[in-house]
């Protein structure tokens, strides 16, 4: 099976602080992961604050390099330094959506100026009629329109209307990847699911893959085929989303789930979580342990 993207043995390290005070961050530590080319999924990164998350999108992004460890799409390196023609081409398949689109547009270009400039730079359309075309096209599969869009600043459009047209934006060069970084988590709660919603019809109905990262296990059950669980930089669990939501198995895993407010628990008044399960948890920041296979397909770290 040949792979779309193939994150191989990736670590990123940063170096903080000035020359007496050096210090070394493991952001990323020998992540490996590949998504299929021929079948489009939703791939999902869950971890909590400082798990490593964004600069693992940012890596396959190309927005960040690995300290060591290779990324490549279509079997192609893209973890070292590439020429621009071959970034501009990388770009156009990989597309990012970031966590808050009002930061994402620019607050004085209408909306259609910004989706005009993506469609010039990545499809070197010049007619306006063509323009229009594409643009529009690209905001219908996400349901809205150039005729809604057309002349609007950011500011006029809801955080969901505005989260749909960086969709769009990031739907027209035909990427077959989209890296979703917390795409819904500055949208109003009402219009959540509907973002959700979309990444899953992009995957069922388009064939986009979608690299979806969260802290949020109930989104992440809702539309993940596979999913890993990040703490401090490692994969500590990989595998069918259901099958490691429903049961996981490294403490860390474990640890997050127990998390998750339940309305049972908190009517029992039991909203504490349990201190030795973060003991435990805990107690296996910074061991390496290695990756071990599971009979139901998972991966789990084992120390
Ligand atoms: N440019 C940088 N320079 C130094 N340290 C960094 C840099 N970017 C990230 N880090 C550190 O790397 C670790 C992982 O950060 P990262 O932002 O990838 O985590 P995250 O899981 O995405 O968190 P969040 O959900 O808060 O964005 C953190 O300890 C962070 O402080």
């Amino acid at each position: 099976m040949s792979a779309l993207l193939d994150i191989s043995g990736v670590s990123k390290q940063f170096t903080m602080g000035g020359v007496l005070s050096r210090k070394m961050v493991n952001a990323v530590q020998d992540a490996s992961f590949s998504i299929n080319l021929d079948t489009p999924e939703i791939f999902t990164i869950i971890g909590e604050s400082g798990s490593g998350k964004t600069t693992l999108a940012r890596m396959i992004l190309g927005l960040e390099l690995p300290t060591s460890g290779e990324i490549s799409f279509r079997g192609k390196t893209v973890s070292h330094k590439v020429s621009r023609a071959e970034r501009l081409a990388f770009m156009a398949n990989v597309q990012p959506v970031f966590q808050n689109p009002f930061e994402a547009f620019n607050p004085l270009k209408r909306i259609d100026r910004y989706l005009e400039s993506t469609a010039k730079r990545f499809l070197k359309l010049r007619e306006q009629s063509d323009l229009d075309r594409a643009m529009d096209e690209a905001l219908q599969k996400v349901g809205l329109s150039l005729a809604e869009v057309k002349g609007r600043f950011p500011h006029e459009m809801s955080g969901g209307q505005l989260q749909r047209a960086a969709i769009a934006r990031a739907l027209i060069p035909n990427p077959p990847l989209l890296v979703a970084d917390e795409p819904v988590s500055m949208v109003d709660a009402s219009l959540r699911m509907s973002i959700v919603n979309l990444l899953r019809s992009l995957r069922d109905d388009l064939g986009v893959s979608v690299i979806y990262i969260t802290h949020d296990l109930a989104t992440a059950y809702y539309i993940s085929n596979r999913l890993i669980i990040m703490q401090r930089g490692r994969i500590v669990e990989m595998g069918d989303a259901r099958t490691v939501l429903d049961n996981p198995e490294h403490p860390y895993s474990r640890l997050l789930k127990a998390s998750v407010l339940s309305t049972e628990d908190a009517g029992a008044g039991q909203l504490a979580t349990d201190p030795e399960m973060v003991t435990l948890a805990n107690a296996l920041i910074g061991q390496p342990g290695h990756l071990a296979d599971r009979p139901d397909g998972r991966l789990v770290r084992v120390y």
